[in-house]
């Protein structure tokens, strides 16, 4: 059990730089399955332990994959399963991705359920009604989804109800090499789903309307390898921008792109933090107070829910009552009971937590209950008083690249005490770290 330590009250100043973006790079290692030859090269890989199941779970299909110095190469020549287990998809919900690309290319994908999590439910029935639509029989039992088809698939007019990420690309990438074409309407428009259109196009694919809510793919014969540089992480963006905001600092961050991150600072700026494009990254300046605003999450434009426990932290420093309504995710609230064990006052009715500002947050032990959860609290610990000890870090490797680094070389007075039999390290034998 792993923890970090913070203690509250430096302002953090200075530079810092994104790592690739998780859920940029998931699809895409996902989608490297419709490869059928030559060796492609992914630059900008994050070294997160999500990247790592997805690279477990492409092993087991029997792509050849290695990771070093945030460079993976795939070849994707053999496959010799087809079939993601419930060890991995279990640990890693963006495993059901390769449903899509393996259907495509082999005619067939077996993969476990993926089951609720702490968050929502999270079913995955706008991914099989697409899969279903361009002719795939779908076969749930035992905890599997089998889907099968004889031939190939066939490209289809897919409305999908919400505009989910995952079921966006999960039919985009099954698409790619159906026969003919196949219009998604009421597409997620995330800046991810662009980067996964660029990866396919680059291997010779026809996705056209990426990042717009009409997405129209023709179908080709066959995919070959590539080189493609992953986009920075908007949400580890994010938390550097609240970082500084929470701190009343002043941060450089090297690689944003404003484009990705235009709810995020919108919202910033209504509650007073200063955010200006420099020559060399996005600067972000803070002094308190900051006032008191609403936010209500929703997909691509919208405000990202990935964001919203970090403003949260940041919201309860603002002066007034705020509103968060969340609404893509049933149950996105859990950090809120870690909040009120640090003297946070939140309230929460339905699907909104109401914020009091001003809070005099005091350090204490909390446990991060998912990835942005786990951000949250390191946050508000960087402005409590004391000492914070946020456990639970499983939760925050799947997603950030050495934040307590980061965050040191900011100024923070942060530490992070790895015990060692839970080191990923120990876990993960096929590729260097
Ligand atoms: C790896 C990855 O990219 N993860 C992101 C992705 O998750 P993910 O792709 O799982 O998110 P979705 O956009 O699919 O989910 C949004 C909402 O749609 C619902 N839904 C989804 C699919 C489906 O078949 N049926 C259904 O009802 C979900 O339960 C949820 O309430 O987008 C989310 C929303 O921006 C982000 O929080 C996650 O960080
Ligand atoms: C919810 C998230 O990720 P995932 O969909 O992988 O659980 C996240 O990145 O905040």
């Amino acid at each position: 059990m792993g923890k970090i330590i913070v203690r509250g009250g430096r302002q953090l100043s200075g530079r810092v730089k994104a790592d690739g973006a998780k859920n940029a790079v998931l699809p895409i290692l996902a989608a490297s399955i419709l490869g059928q030859e030559g060796v492609s090269t992914i630059y900008e890989v994050p070294a997160l332990d999500d990247v790592y199941t997805i690279i477990d779970v492409l092993s087991f299909i029997g792509v050849d994959i290695r990771f070093q110095d945030g460079i993976v190469t795939t070849n994707a020549a053999k496959i010799q399963r087809t079939e993601a287990p419930y060890d991995l998809v279990r640990k890693m919900r963006a495993s059901f991705l390769v449903m899509g690309p393996l259907l495509a290319r082999e005619g067939h994908a077996r993969i476990a359920l993926p089951g609720g999590c702490a968050i929502g439910s999270r079913p995955v029935d706008l991914h099989l009604k697409g899969f279903e639509a361009m002719g795939a029989k779908i076969h749930i039992g035992q905890g599997y989804i089998d889907a099968k088809v004889d031939g190939r698939l066939k490209g289809a007019k897919i409305y999908l109800d919400y505009a989910s990420v995952g079921a966006t690309e999960n039919i985009i990438m099954a698409a790619v090499l159906a026969e003919g074409t196949t219009v998604i309407e009421n597409a997620a428009q995330e800046p991810e789903i662009v980067d996964l259109a660029n990866f396919l196009n680059s291997m010779g694919a026809k996705v056209r309307g990426a990042g717009t809510g009409t997405i129209r793919i023709d179908g080709v014969d066959q995919l070959t390898s590539t080189r493609h540089s992953v986009i920075p992480d908007r949400i580890e963006i994010g938390t550097y921008m609240v970082a500084a905001a929470i701190t009343g600092g002043d941060i450089l961050i090297e690689n944003a792109i404003t484009d990705h991150l235009k709810p995020v600072i919108a919202k910033l700026e209504e509650m007073g933090v200063m955010i200006e494009e420099e020559d060399e990254g996005l600067r972000v300046r803070a002094s308190h107070p900051l006032k008191a605003i609403d936010i209500k999450t929703l997909p691509h434009p919208g405000f990202p829910t990935d964001m919203q426990s970090q403003m949260m932290a940041l919201l309860l420093t603002a002066q007034g009552t705020s509103i968060i309504t969340e609404t893509v995710f049933e149950n996105r609230f859990m950090h809120v009971e870690e909040f009120k064990r640090m003297n946070a006052n939140i309230k929460i009715e339905g699907r909104t937590a109401i914020i009091e500002g001003n809070a005099k947050l005091v350090g204490t032990r909390v446990e991060a209950t998912d990835l942005r959860a786990g951000a949250a609290l390191v946050l508000a610990g960087l402005v409590s008083e004391g000492e914070t000890e946020v456990t639970g870090l499983h939760h925050i490797d799947r997603g950030y690249v050495d934040l307590v680094g980061k965050l040191k070389s900011l100024g923070a007075d942060i530490e992070r005490i790895d015990e060692k039999e839970n080191t990923t390290q120990e876990l993960q034998p096929l590729w260097v770290k």
